[in-house]
């Protein structure tokens, strides 16, 4: 059932992460008041007997699951026990406990790295297991990708009201800017910052991008998710069902570019002028990754915010916790 209610109970997963802090914002500011949330350290959602006795004893009318092992591309390929493990055990507490309290809407992330390697572009929702997954994330996206049939099969079996949601990739406040572990946005944020003036001569040094910079990728502010999310919770059921292909709709902004076109804006922004090479030793991943997104588009909803103003606002919020990082 749709959220409309002002009062009703929403259980944000992983609340303090990029997405779902973001989540929590536009929830507030669209007027919810009763919103809630635990941490990793509080409640550990792989424990199945935690997570159960959480939704007893919370019992939320609303969940959204932004709680998830996430990482770049080294990440996923360095540590694919923690990526495929915790997610699945994540997902399967997570959803099971909303089932089995009657939770009136649940918005699962996956994430479009699902998709085939060599999915056509953009890519729709129906190229869902068409072809081979790229080797170095196949392992997030099988259990991804179990997560949305997990939903999927709830709803067949139980009726449940569950959606999975399909971002492409996301960058904002509260993103992982650890150099080994994040995704490209952050990491080349950090690095042309730290670049700057940072040559001997005092001019700006040198940045390397991992690969060949010729993949393409395609980016959406964290805050534009988190309002497609609250969009997708208003959304009436037979609206929503009508639109979402076996209840999955993809996120995205409908344009891409080349990481080296990427590094090229964030110089712009962070106003680095060094020289920039690349590391051929590191992984390129998949070649491209644009989605189709004519089913949010049908519904209503589209992005708003540029990817030039989107490194800004990350950019500004980075300068503001940048000793955390730089201490970590
Ligand atoms: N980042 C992207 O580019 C991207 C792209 C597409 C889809 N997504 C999806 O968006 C969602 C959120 O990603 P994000 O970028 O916001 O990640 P994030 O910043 O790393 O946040 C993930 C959150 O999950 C929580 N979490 C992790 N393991 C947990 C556990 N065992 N028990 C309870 N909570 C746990 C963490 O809680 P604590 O902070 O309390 O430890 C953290 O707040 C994920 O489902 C991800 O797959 C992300
Ligand atoms: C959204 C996420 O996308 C992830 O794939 P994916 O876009 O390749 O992950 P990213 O780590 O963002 O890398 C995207 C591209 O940027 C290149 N790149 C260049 N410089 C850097 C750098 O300094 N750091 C990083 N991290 N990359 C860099 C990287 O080689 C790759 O071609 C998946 O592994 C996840 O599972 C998830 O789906």
């Amino acid at each position: 059932m749709h959220l409309s209610d002002p009062s009703a109970s929403i259980y944000i997963a992983g609340h303090r992460g990029m997405v779902g802090s973001a989540i929590w914002s536009a929830l507030e500011s669209a007027g919810y008041e009763n919103i809630f949330g635990r941490t990793s350290s509080e409640l550990d959602l792989r424990n199945q007997a935690d997570t159960h006795a959480f939704f007893e004893a919370q019992q939320p009318d609303y969940v959204v699951v932004a709680a998830a092992r996430v990482g770049g591309i080294l990440a996923n390929d360095q540590y694919p026990a923690d990526f495929l493990y915790d997610n699945l055990a994540i997902e399967a507490n997570v959803l099971r406990a909303a089932q089995q309290h009657g939770v009136k809407r649940l918005v699962f992330l996956g994430s479009t790295c699902i998709y085939p390697k060599h999915a056509p572009q953009p890519m729709p929702e129906d190229s869902l297991l068409t072809g081979p997954l790229e080797p170095t994330n196949q392992w997030y996206a099988v259990a991804k990708i179990a997560g949305h049939k997990l939903c999927q099969a709830f709803h067949r079996q139980h009726g449940s009201d569950m959606v999975t949601l399909m971002p492409t990739n996301l960058y904002g406040p509260n993103d992982n800017f650890d150099l080994e572990t994040s995704h490209v946005l952050p990491a080349l944020l950090r690095k042309f910052h730290e670049a700057k003036g940072a040559a001997p001569d005092g001019s700006d040094a040198s940045v390397t991008l991992w690969g060949s910079g010729t993949p393409k990728r395609e980016f959406l502010y964290s805050h534009d998710l988190a309002d497609a999310v609250r969009f997708v919770l208003e959304t009436r059921e037979d609206d929503l069902r009508e639109a979402a292909y076996e209840g999955m709709l993809n996120v995205g902004v409908g344009k891409d570019l080349s990481i080296n076109e990427l590094a090229a804006t964030i110089q712009d922004v962070v106003g680095h002028d060094g020289p920039i090479e690349h590391d051929p030793s590191k992984p390129d991943g998949t070649p491209r990754k644009l989605v189709d997104t004519t089913r949010m588009d049908e519904l209503g909803w589209s992005a708003k915010t540029s990817l030039h103003d989107g490194i800004q606002k990350t950019y500004d919020w980075y300068r503001e916790h940048e000793d955390e990082w730089v201490a970590a």
